[in-house]
C-alpha cells in the first residue's frame, strides 16, 4: 500500500477532483461520515454521551464539521469549538460550516484564556473528543492559544478520536511540531501519511484505521511514490505453494556463517528460523568447538567447521559455488580471520547474500569490499550498526529513516533493511518499504538472528531478495507480536518468535490454497 506525504495527499486529492470530477465535497462528507461512524462505536460503550469537536479552519475542520452533523442526527450531544479565525473558513469546509450555523448547533470560537476554560468545562463525565484542528495542511509549529488546547486536552484523560493525523504530527515524517494531540485512534483517508507511520508520529495516532473515502484506484496508481507500507496483503499469495513432486533441494540449500564462542546461539537461532521458512538444507559453518553444541540444539542443520573452511580457501570457494544463498555474521566475532572470511564470501557468491550482525562490523571497517560483490546483498542492520557503517550518529539515522536507509541502498548497490520500529527497507533503485509490525518485546537478543535466518530461509527457495526482505521482515515483527501477546513483551525471547513462525506461514500460504480449490 502506497504511503504519501503530505504533497502527495493533496495531488492525490486534485487528480481525485479534477480529473475524474468526483467533487470535494463528496470527499469530505465520506470522512467525515467515517469519523461519525467510529465516534458512534466508541460512545456505545458509554453510559451517559457526549462529543467534543475541535475544528480547525482547514479542510480537517471541515471533515469535523461533517462528523458534527451526522453525530447530531443520531441525537448525540455535541459541543462544536473552533480554533482560528471563522471568516478564513473556504469552500467545502464553509459550506459544512455554514450547515450547522442553519442547524443551530453550539459553536464556541476559541480565541481568548476563558475559551479554553469553556472547553475545558464541556468535558465532562464520558464525553469523547474528535480531533479537527489540522491534518495534511499543518506548516510550522503550533503556538499560543491553540498549543494550550492541545495540551488541556491530553491532560484531560478523555479518549481522542484524530481526524487524519492527530494536529501537530508532521504529516511527512511523524515529526511533532511542538506539541501534538495523542489520540486514541487515527481516522486517516485512503492511504496512510509518512506521518500516521514513522514514529514519533505513530505513537500519537494510537490504533490507526484506514477509511475508504472513495477516491478511484485509478487516481491513486497516477500518484508517483516509491514508499510502500507493508500490508498482510502484499505478503498472502507471495509464498510459493509446495509441488508434490518435489524434494529438499528443490527448496534450496541455505549456507549461514555464524556463531563463536560464547555465541553459538546465534548460529542455532538463524539455523531454526531458516529450516522454519521452509529452507530445504540448511548448512551451518561454526568453529570446531561449537559444532557438538549447534548439533545438539538444531538436529535438522549440517554443521560445518569454520576453521577447516577457513585453512582451505579452495574448498571453502567450491562450497560457496554449491549454495543458494548465504548468510554471514550473527555472533562471528570481529577478528581479522572473519573480516578474511566476509572478503572470500563477497569475493566468491553469485547468489544471494545475507549481511548481519558482525559481518557488518567487520564490512564497517572496509565498505569498498561490496564493490567486488557479483551478488545481490541484503544488509540488515540496526542504528548501532547503521552508525558504523555511514558514520553518522544513531540520533540521526533514527530521525531520518527513510533517507539513510535509501541513500545508502543507492550508493552501494545493496538491499538494506534498518531495524527498529518502524523497520524500513530499500532497494538500490530508491523503492522503499516501511515495516509496522513487531514490538519493544523483540529488543530481545538473538531475535536479529532469527530475521536472519527467516531472510535466508526464504531465499534458500528462490524467492527474490526484495520479496524475501519483505515477507520476513513482516513476518518477523507479527511472529513478535503474536508471541508478546501469550508471554507479554517482557518475556519474549528469540526462540519463541520462531515458535510462532509455523502458524503465520500456513495464513499467508491460505489465501490462494483456497482461491486454487475454488477453479
Ligand atoms: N479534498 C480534499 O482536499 C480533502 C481533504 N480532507 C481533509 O483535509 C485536510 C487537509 O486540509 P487543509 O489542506 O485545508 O489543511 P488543514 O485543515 O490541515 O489545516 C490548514 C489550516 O490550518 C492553518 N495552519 C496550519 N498550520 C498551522 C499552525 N501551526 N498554526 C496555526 N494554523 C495553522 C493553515 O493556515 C490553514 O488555515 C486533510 O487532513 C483531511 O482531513 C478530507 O476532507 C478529504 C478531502
Ligand atoms: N520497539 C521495537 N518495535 C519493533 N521491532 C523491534 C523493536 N525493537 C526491536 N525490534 C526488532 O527486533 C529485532 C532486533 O534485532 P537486533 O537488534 O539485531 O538483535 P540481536 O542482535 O540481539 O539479534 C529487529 O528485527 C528489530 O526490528
Ligand atoms: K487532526
Amino acid at each position: 500500500m502506497k504511503v504519501l506525504n503530505n504533497k502527495e495527499m493533496r495531488e492525490l486529492d486534485r487528480i481525485a477532483i479534477e480529473v475524474y470530477s468526483i467533487p470535494g465535497i463528496i470527499l469530505m462528507e465520506n470522512a467525515g461520515i467515517a469519523v461519525a461512524q467510529q465516534a458512534m462505536k466508541v460512545l456505545n460503550n458509554k453510559p451517559s454521551k457526549k462529543v467534543v469537536i475541535l475544528c480547525g479552519v482547514g479542510n480537517n475542520g471541515g471533515d469535523g464539521f461533517v462528523a458534527a452533523r451526522h453525530l447530531r442526527n443520531k441525537g448525540i450531544p455535541l459541543d462544536v469549538f473552533i480554533l482560528g479565525e471563522p471568516a478564513r473558513i473556504k469552500g467545502d469546509a464553509r459550506t459544512n460550516y455554514d450547515i450547522l450555523l442553519k442547524l443551530g448547533v453550539s459553536i464556541t470560537y476559541i480565541e481568548e484564556e476563558k475559551d479554553v476554560t469553556a472547553f475545558e468545562k464541556a468535558l465532562v463525565n464520558d464525553s469523547i473528543i474528535i480531533d479537527g484542528i489540522f491534518g495534511t495542511g499543518l506548516h510550522r509549529e503550533v503556538e499560543g492559544i491553540i498549543k494550550e488546547v492541545i495540551i488541556t486536552t491530553n491532560n484531560s484523560g478523555k479518549e481522542v478520536i484524530a481526524i487524519d493525523i492527530p494536529s501537530g504530527v508532521n504529516g511527512n515524517d511523524g515529526k511533532i511540531n511542538g506539541v501534538a494531540i495523542q489520540a486514541a485512534k487515527t481516522i486517516t483517508f485512503q492511504l496512510p501519511k509518512l506521518g500516521n507511520i514513522l514514529y514519533p508520529g505513530r505513537a500519537y495516532c494510537g490504533e490507526l484505521m484506514i477509511k475508504d473515502i472513495g477516491i478511484p484506484q485509478e487516481a491513486i496508481n497516477s500518484v508517483q511514490t516509491k514508499i510502500q507500507l507493508i500490508t498482510e496483503d502484499d505478503i498472502t499469495g507471495i509464498l510459493p505453494q509446495r509441488r508434490p513432486d518435489t524434494h529438499k533441494g528443490t527448496y534450496g540449500k541455505a549456507f549461514i556463517i555464524a556463531g563463536s564462542p560464547g555465541m553459538t546461539g546465534a548460529a542455532i537461532l538463524a539455523s531454526k528460523a531458516a529450516l522454519r521458512c521452509g529452507g530445504g538444507i540448511v548448512k551451518v559453518a561454526v568453529p570446531q568447538a561449537q559444532m557438538d553444541i549447534l548439533e545438539n540444539k538444531s538436529i535438522e542443520a549440517i554443521s560445518v567447521s569454520l576453521e577447516d573452511l577457513q585453512g582451505n580457501k579452495k574448498e571453502f570457494i567450491e562450497r560457496l559455488q554449491t549454495e543458494d544463498t548465504v548468510a554471514i555474521g550473527p555472533g562471528c566475532g570481529q577478528s581479522d580471520a572473519f573480516f578474511d572470511t566476509l572478503g572470500t564470501v563477497i569475493n566468491n557468491t553469485t547468489v544471494p547474500i545475507v549481511i548481519d550482525a558482525d559481518g557488518l562490523n567487520v564490512l564497517a571497517k572496509n565498505l569498498n569490499i561490496l564493490k567486488n560483490s557479483k551478488a545481490p546483498c541484503i544488509i540488515t542492520p540496526h542504528p548501532g550498526e547503521m552508525a558504523r557503517l555511514t558514520g553518522l550518529s544513531i540520533e540521526v539515522i533514527n530521525k531520518e529513516r527513510i533517507k539513510v536507509t535509501k541513500d545508502f541502498s543507492e550508493k552501494w548497490g545493496v538491499i538494506t533493511l534498518l531495524k527498529g520500529a518502524a523497520t524500513v527497507i530499500a532497494d538500490p533503485e530508491g523503492n522503499v518499504y516501511i515495516n509496522t509490525t513487531g514490538n519493544p518485546g523483540m529488543a530481545t537478543a538473538g531475535s536479529g538472528d532469527v530475521l536472519t535466518g527467516m531472510i535466508t530461509g526464504f531465499l534458500a527457495q528462490g524467492i527474490s531478495p526484495i520479496k524475501a526482505t519483505i515477507i520476513a521482515a513482516y513476518l518477523h515483527g507479527k511472529a513478535g507480536d503474536r508471541g508478546s501477546v501469550k508471554l507479554g513483551q517482557y518475556s519474549l525471547m528469540a526462540g519463541d518468535i520462531i515458535k510462532e513462525i509455523p502458524c503465520l506461514i500456513k495464513e499467508v500460504l491460505a489465501e490462494p490454497l483456497k482461491k486454487s480449490n475454488n477453479t
